[in-house]
Order: structure tokens, then sequence, then C-alpha cells
């Protein structure tokens, strides 16, 4: 039996908060000291997709804008529109709320956001993805994710997936695993992760 069948979960949720809470902090520096130290990693992920994964066109792929360390997904994007795929970036509605998806051209202009985001505006279609590629501070070989704490993924892949069948897909740094990450019932899995070092599927 794989830790995907039988997670660790917390029934206790001030507990599982502090767990989370207390991972974040170690995460971030981690991530900083990472990325510095792998400024090709935004290529190598766009080449892992494009070779073991590329969804086909037609596609709608959510990608994200690079915040603080988090691995580029731009080239990847980038290689996913030339393949025909459409590309949309999540805004924050409301906090509580699922994201929404804007459609995107790389070309086009992005206004800020809350928390720092950067979004397309509000003339850019609203669009429902089939592909999401998600950032994070931490993964294990479970699926399971830490963010920044909003539970927005959370959310909006419950939505998503309670309508249709869609892929999430963490973009990491490699040393972004870790053993286990604390989860709860709420906390949707990722179906795979792609780090600059390879293309891991969760799914098998
Ligand atoms: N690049 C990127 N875009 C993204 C996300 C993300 O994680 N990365 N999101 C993923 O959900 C959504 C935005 N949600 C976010 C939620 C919180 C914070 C944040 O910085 N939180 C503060 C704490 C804020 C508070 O508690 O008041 C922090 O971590 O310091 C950032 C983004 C959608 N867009
Ligand atoms: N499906 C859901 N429905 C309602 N609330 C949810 C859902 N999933 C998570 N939450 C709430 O969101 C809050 C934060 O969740 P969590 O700490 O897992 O966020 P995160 O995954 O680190 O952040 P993010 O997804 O924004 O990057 C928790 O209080 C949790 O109860």
């Amino acid at each position: 039996m794989t830790d995907r069948d039988e997670p660790e979960t917390y029934v206790d949720l001030d507990e599982l908060r502090a767990a989370k809470a207390a991972l974040r902090r170690p995460m971030r520096e981690r991530r900083a000291e990472i990325a510095a130290a792998a400024p090709d990693a935004g290529s190598r992920v766009a080449a892992l997709v494009a070779a073991s994964f590329a969804p086909a066109g037609g596609t709608v792929v959510a990608g994200y804008w690079p915040m603080r360390d988090e691995l580029d997904p731009r080239p990847t994007l980038s290689e996913l529109s030339a393949r025909g795929c459409r590309i949309a970036l999540p805004v924050v509605a409301a906090p509580g709320e699922p994201l929404v998806f804007r459609a995107w051209d790389e070309d086009e202009p992005l206004e800020p956001g809350p928390y720092g985001t950067m979004q397309p505006g509000e003339a850019a279609d609203v669009v429902e993805p089939q592909l999401l590629l998600i950032p994070m501070l931490a993964f294990d070989r479970a699926g399971r994710r830490l963010g920044y704490g909003g539970g927005f993924y959370d959310r909006t892949l419950a939505g998503l997936r309670g309508r249709f069948a869609v892929q999430a897909i963490g973009i990491a740094y490699a040393g972004q695993e870790v053993d286990s990450v604390p989860a709860g019932p709420e906390d949707a899995r990722l179906d795979g992760v792609v780090t600059e070092r390879a293309y891991l599927d969760f799914t098998e």
C-alpha cells in the first residue's frame, strides 16, 4: 500500500494549523537558498513538461505569476502556448473563495492583485482550467502540498474536481520535497510534481 492510499491526517485542526505554520518558515528559507543556486530551473521544468506530459492543443492550462522564490513557470507557459494550449492565471476573488482563472497571452499586461500577486485585468475571459500548474513551499511523495495558508488551491481543486477531471501538477524545486507534509481532510492532493530534475507521477 502506498502513502497515497493511507495518508496520515490530523484530526485536531489547531494542531494541523500549527504544524503547517512551523513548516512554512524553514521551507521559505530553504526555497530561497535553492532558487539562488538554480537559475535555469524554469527552462529545465519546461523541457521536462514537454517531454513527459505535454497536454493536447486546446487544453486550458492555469499557471501562476511567480512571487518570492517560486520556481518560474513562464518558460513552461510559453512552451505550452506554442503547442496550442490556452494559458490562464489565477485571480483571488475574495478570501475564503476559490480562485478564478482569467485567460492570458504572454504579451498582455497584468495588474497588481491581493497578497502581492499579478493578475490579468477584468477584460480577460474567465476560463476553467483542465490542467493546473501549482506553486508551493513544500510537497511530499503522497502528493500533499504546503502553500502560503490561504487554502485557495484546496478550495479551487475541490470545486473543479466536483464537476470534471482536472490534473493538478505542482511546480517546485527538488529540494522542496519533505518526508511528510501535515495534511487534513480538506487538503487537495497533487497528481504529480515537476522539479528541475524530474517529473514525479503520484497517480501510478
Ligand atoms: N505566484 C502565486 N500566485 C498565486 C498564489 C501563489 O501561491 N503563488 N496563490 C496561492 O494561493 C493565490 C494567491 N494567494 C496567496 C495567499 C497568500 C499569500 C501570502 O503571501 N500570504 C502571507 C500571509 C498573509 C496573511 O496571513 O495575511 C504570507 O505567506 O506571508 C500569497 C498569495 C493565487 N495566486
Ligand atoms: N475545500 C475547502 N473548503 C473550505 N475551506 C477550505 C478548503 N480547503 C482548505 N480550506 C481552508 O483553508 C485554510 C488554509 O488551508 P491551508 O493551510 O491548507 O492552505 P495552503 O494550501 O497552504 O494555501 P494555498 O492553497 O492558498 O496556497 C484552512 O483554514 C482550511 O480549513
